[in-house]
């Protein structure tokens, strides 16, 4: 394996699509309202409402009108970082409780650890918050998988198919665009990384199209490429 960093997109990618539609989504959609009305005063809830007002263009919107968009967002699949970080935190009670637990996928598991024993710097970059991606890992079928990564990124560093956002990693990791891998199962995603020079592998779990990138089904394929 000839690089130095390898960066890895959860949803579609480490993790079952549907894990995240049909469990945490729903969970979010579900115990969203109680958890933002039961903790209206901590200082993390109050500055992600803030942040939809500014988003909702409405600096007055009720804490019943953001939670009604909120509601909207989650049901189009919005990759809005308020949204985001607001269901890290209703999902880390999710977690905690064991409702659920992080879906990992068992060749990106293995292959990541063999990795990580080869001293490639682990990476993940996922719309969902940086704390909801240390959940799932931390929480995951494969008991607490953290030590893996040595960093992760979410929306603040921006979206997930701007060409901005991976020079802004790569400035982060302090690595020439060649030595990174960047996973995911989104083209659009692969098309931004690679357009600095960043290697790309397409992830195809679940029937998503190929691309011009290379293709493969679990990750225990990625070493031949
Ligand atoms: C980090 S777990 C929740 C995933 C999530 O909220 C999401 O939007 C998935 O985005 P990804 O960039 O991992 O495809
Ligand atoms: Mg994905």
């Amino acid at each position: 394996m000839k690089y130095s960093a390898i960066i890895t997109d959860i949803e579609g990618t480490t993790s079952r699509i549907s894990f995240v539609t049909e469990v945490l989504f729903p969970y979010a959609a579900r115990e969203l309202p109680g958890f933002i009305r039961a903790n209206l005063s901590d200082a993390a809830v109050a500055a992600a409402l803030d942040a939809c007002r500014a988003l909702m263009q409405q600096a007055d919107a009720t804490v019943d009108a953001i939670i009604a968009r909120l509601q909207q967002w989650i049901a189009e699949d919005q990759k809005i970082t308020p949204l985001k970080a607001l269901q890290g935190m209703v999902w880390q009670q999710g977690y905690q409780s064991g409702a659920f637990r992080g879906h990992l996928y068992q060749d990106a598991f293995a292959t990541l650890t063999q990795w990580q024993q080869q001293g490639i710097k682990l990476y993940v970059y996922s719309s969902g918050s940086v704390q909801a991606q240390q959940l799932l890992f931390r929480y995951s079928d494969f008991g607490d998988v953290t030590p893996l990564f040595s960093g992760y990124f979410d929306t603040r560093v921006g979206a997930k198919r701007d060409i901005s956002s991976y020079a802004a990693i790569l400035q982060q990791l302090q690595l020439p665009p060649k030595q990174v891998l960047f996973l995911s199962d989104v083209t659009a995603e692969l098309d931004a990384a690679k357009v600095l020079g960043i290697a790309t592998v397409q992830l195809i779990r679940d029937g998503q199209s190929p691309s011009d990138h290379p293709a493969v089904s679990s990750f225990s394929q990625i070493e031949e490429l």
